[in-house]
């Protein structure tokens, strides 16, 4: 365990120190909610989850905590350990604060039987160091308004509805579209609880920024069940070469390709508008399938969840792969020295799901070299090990073996999260 500075120590945070735990992290992010927007936020907090680092005199220096999650892997999921909430107060900074609570939290995680955890990143020096690994990337795109979209068949058949979001009325079907149009995508953690599904359609007024008020665009089928929804707000704005609006679409998701065509028909042909920013989207979303002109949309590509491998054999064995493996692989983990060590990877026979692998430590020369956090990188199977060695982070020893491993660490659909926790 990482020392703290005298008289520091990690502590377990209970639910009566709740305005305490969020003052600091309020320190940390430079934030202060108003009365209204705390009135409207689900507590999402897992009280039995929050941690910090309590100074000498008992006030809290730092804190974080975590959600319970099932992630999707490759062809299956694996508990894993959500980081969330890590803040410390702007006067404790760059004292080791942060590295004992990931030590603790680590502890914690696999007491628990967790062997991943995962979290998305408020700066990207901060979290490699301790193993996580940038393990999928998603695209934003801003579209002119009136692009065309490629034809689906089907897609005239459905309807669209446009509302008001209101949490009582748009929690349940804005969960089960979420839940379907992920199903099977690294990555897409779905929200577990009643607090997370509900924080997703909530929109305290502080947050609008002179915009509207959240709306919901859902789409329906001739039975009236909903086939994708998007969460958006537009901002009215005229200009002198007339009405500019811009549409900003929080999340977006269709359970299949005529709803995603339709919906994003829908949003591409509001009227005052100029431009929609999409939102967080896979890689390989269908609507970059969709656009004609993919060009005119200008993207942004930016690190979305980041892995870190926890307890190795379980979380390499709870994952499935695209080809047959039989490697060892020589891997470095300052901050857990139980994964360090040669491992042999041997797939067995497919399901239809993809190889399963037994994981069982050798004694044999290493084919491939490498540290636990790029392994987390190519864990979801987004980012090849290939791509990681040619930056110098994976070293191959026996030649001829990076390719094949690199092909069966990887996975046909693109890894995303796509919200942040
Ligand atoms: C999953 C999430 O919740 S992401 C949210 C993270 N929180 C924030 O960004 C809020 C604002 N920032 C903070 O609260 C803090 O500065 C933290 C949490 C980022 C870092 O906490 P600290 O206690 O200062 O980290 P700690 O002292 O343990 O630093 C460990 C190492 O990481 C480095 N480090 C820490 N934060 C950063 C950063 N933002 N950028 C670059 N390096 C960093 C330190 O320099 C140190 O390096 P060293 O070991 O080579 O000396």
């Amino acid at each position: 365990m990482t020392p703290l500075p005298d008289g520091y120590r990690t502590v377990a945070v209970p639910h009566d120190r709740k305005n305490e735990f969020r003052a600091v992290d309020h320190l940390a992010f430079a934030y202060e909610p108003d009365e209204k927007t705390l009135e409207m936020l689900p507590e999402q907090l897992e009280w039995d989850r929050c941690a910090g680092v309590e100074r000498p005199d008992g006030t809290l220096a730092a804190v974080h905590s975590s959600y319970d999650f099932d992630l999707p892997v490759p062809g299956g999921e694996v508990a894993c350990s959500g980081l969330t909430w890590v803040g410390v107060r702007p006067d404790e900074r760059r004292r080791g604060l942060l590295t004992a609570m990931i030590d603790f939290h680590f502890a914690r995680s696999l007491e628990r039987g967790e062997p991943v955890s995962a979290l998305f990143a408020a700066e990207m020096a901060i979290y490699g160091r301790f193993g996580y690994g940038a393990a999928a990337n998603d695209v934003r795109v801003k579209i002119p308004r009136g692009s065309t979209l490629r034809d689906v068949p089907g897609s005239d058949a459905l309807t669209v509805r446009f509302d008001t979001a209101d949490p009582d009325k748009h929690t349940d079907l804005v969960h089960a579209v979420h839940v379907t149009a992920g199903a099977g995508r690294p990555g897409w953690v779905t929200r577990a609880s009643e607090a997370s599904r509900r924080a997703r359609v909530v929109d305290p007024p502080a947050w609008r920024e002179g915009g509207e008020p959240l709306r919901i665009a859902t789409v329906h089928d001739e039975a009236g069940d909903p086939r994708a929804y998007a969460l958006l707000r537009r901002k009215e704005t005229w200009t002198d070469a007339g009405p500019r609006t811009p549409v900003q679409v929080r999340e977006a998701a269709a359970t299949d390709p005529a709803a995603a065509h339709r919906l994003w028909s829908f949003l591409l042909d509001l009227d005052l508008t100029a431009e929609v920013s999409s939102g967080m989207l896979p890689a390989d979303d269908p609507l970059l399938g969709l656009l004609l002109d993919v060009r005119g949309a200008v993207p942004r590509i930016a690190d979305n969840i980041w892995v870190r491998l926890l307890d190795l054999p379980t979380a390499l064995a709870a994952r499935r792969y695209s080809a047959p493996l039989d490697v060892v692989l020589e891997v470095t983990d300052t901050r857990l020295p139980a994964n360090a060590g040669r491992w042999r990877l041997e797939t067995g026979e497919a399901g239809a799901d993809g190889y399963p692998v037994q994981v069982t430590t050798t004694d044999d020369e290493p084919d491939l070299r490498l540290d636990v956090r790029e392994l987390g990188a190519a864990y979801l199977g987004g980012r090849s090990l290939a791509a990681l060695a040619r930056a110098g982070l994976v070293t191959e020893v026996t030649p001829g073996t990076l390719l094949p491993t690199a092909s069966a660490f990887g996975w046909p659909i693109a890894p995303v999260c796509s919200w942040v926790f």
